[in-house]
């Protein structure tokens, strides 16, 4: 699976959201983090944001909730555009039920892992799922530090993949960046979730293709 850049929209300016989704042209998904107070201590945007976002720009939006109940709320965000439903599966109730009906209704269906939850006791979900999650920090907040002690499930993670012979996407998020990028991509991922290393740059789009060249160049090996 080729190398996917998805800039975080939790780095950039709320009042210019779709100025902010222009301006990483080239991008292959625009990172949408939900966030509802209570599966994490921080509250950003739901479902009329990610429609109004959807109308705005033609790049996918990567939707990736931290909410509690996922399985009531998952569905309307696949409603409302997003290409990819990423819930947790520390939230979700019933994850196949879930990754069923997202995939059913249109949009990839993908499973997110706290820094603290193993990949292990999810194996046998792997098949119902076009990507999986790996938490790179805390969820809640951008700018943290990347968690390098996140490295060995990455690795194990593309092991589990690799040995079912499945065709699925692995993200990581959190703390990306042309320091940390090279890293995660040896160890097995694909798919770069960058905020802060983007929308913090001078030039978003420019940052954007550095981090895919870095990570081509890695995944290569
Ligand atoms: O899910 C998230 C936080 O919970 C964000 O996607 C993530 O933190 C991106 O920001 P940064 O690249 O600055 O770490
Ligand atoms: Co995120």
């Amino acid at each position: 699976m080729s190398v996917q850049i998805s800039p975080s929209i939790l780095s950039a300016d709320f009042a210019r959201l779709a100025d902010e989704a222009r301006a990483v042209e080239g991008a292959d998904w625009l990172h949408v983090d939900v966030m509802d107070n209570h599966f994490v201590p921080n509250l950003t945007l739901g479902v009329p944001v990610v429609e109004a976002l959807h109308k705005a720009t033609a790049i996918p939006l990567d939707c990736h909730l931290m909410i509690e109940q996922p399985d009531r709320w998952a569905p309307a965000y696949v409603e409302a555009g997003a290409g990819s439903v990423t819930f947790h599966a520390e939230a979700a109730a019933a994850p196949v039920r879930l990754a069923r009906e997202i995939r059913a209704k249109g949009a990839r269906a993908s499973m997110a892992l706290r820094p603290a939850t193993a990949i292990e006791p999810y194996e046998d979900l792997l098949p119902e799922l076009d990507m999986l999650l790996i938490m790179t920090v805390e969820p809640g907040f951008g700018g943290q530090g990347f968690l390098d002690v996140m490295l060995p499930k990455i690795r194990r993670t593309r092991s589990l993949i690799e040995r079912h012979g499945l065709q699925m996407w692995l993200q990581v998020d959190g703390g990306v960046s042309a320091e940390t990028i090279e890293r995660c991509a040896e160890a097995g991922a694909d798919v770069f979730v960058a905020g802060s290393a983007v929308y913090g740059a001078d030039d978003p789009a420019a940052a954007v293709r550095g981090l895919r060249a870095q990570a081509e160049a890695a995944c290569a090996h």
